[in-house]
């Protein structure tokens, strides 16, 4: 079963009320990065390729903090800390006007004990201009089991 807006929005922090959706808990856009190395998956190990933060682009004084991102792949970081209880899993899918932009947020599986802000593949179809601190994605729980918790190289991630 899928938890409720509400019990999602007990794990993740900061939100809002405009954030709380009824299924789920919307997620905002920190930080975009552009990989400017190849990566490496081996049988034993992993590399994340060297990155780079995207510039943001001052277009109007009034929205000052604002990217402008041309058609391509990017890694984009969430604003808040998440935290997946146990005997849950999450999901992330995309804010629906995203992909109505011809854009998309690509996702992994969120597991039960991780903790950190996390990072999606967005891809970039048509270019878009995204605030930083806009609504990106929406982060779902389901109910799962699982023998251990998340213990791996991400557990924490992005905490300052
Ligand atoms: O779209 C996603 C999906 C997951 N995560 C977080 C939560 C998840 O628990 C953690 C680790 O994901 P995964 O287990 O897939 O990572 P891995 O590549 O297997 O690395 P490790 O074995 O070090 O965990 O990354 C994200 O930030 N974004």
């Amino acid at each position: 079963m899928f938890r409720s807006g509400a019990f999602v929005a007990e794990h993740v922090s900061p939100t809002t009320d405009e954030q709380v959706q009824p299924n789920g808990v919307d997620l905002t856009l920190d930080v975009v990065f552009e990989q400017l190395e190849p990566g490496y998956l081996g049988r034993d190990g992993k590399q994340i390729g060297d990155r780079v933060a995207r510039p943001m682009e001052e277009l109007e004084e009034k929205n000052p903090d604002t990217y402008y991102l041309p058609a391509g792949a990017y890694i984009a970081r969430y604003s808040e800390r998440i935290e997946i209880p146990e005997n849950h899993v999450g999901f992330v899918y995309p804010r629906s006007s995203l992909m109505r932009n011809s854009c998309m947020l690509n996702t992994a599986v969120w597991d039960a004990g991780y903790e950190g802000r996390g990072e999606g593949l967005l891809q970039v179809h048509h270019d878009i201009q995204i605030e930083r601190g806009a609504r990106i994605a929406q982060l779902v729980f389901a109910e799962a089991d699982h023998e251990e918790v998340y213990d791996g190289s991400y557990q924490g991630e992005n905490l300052e």
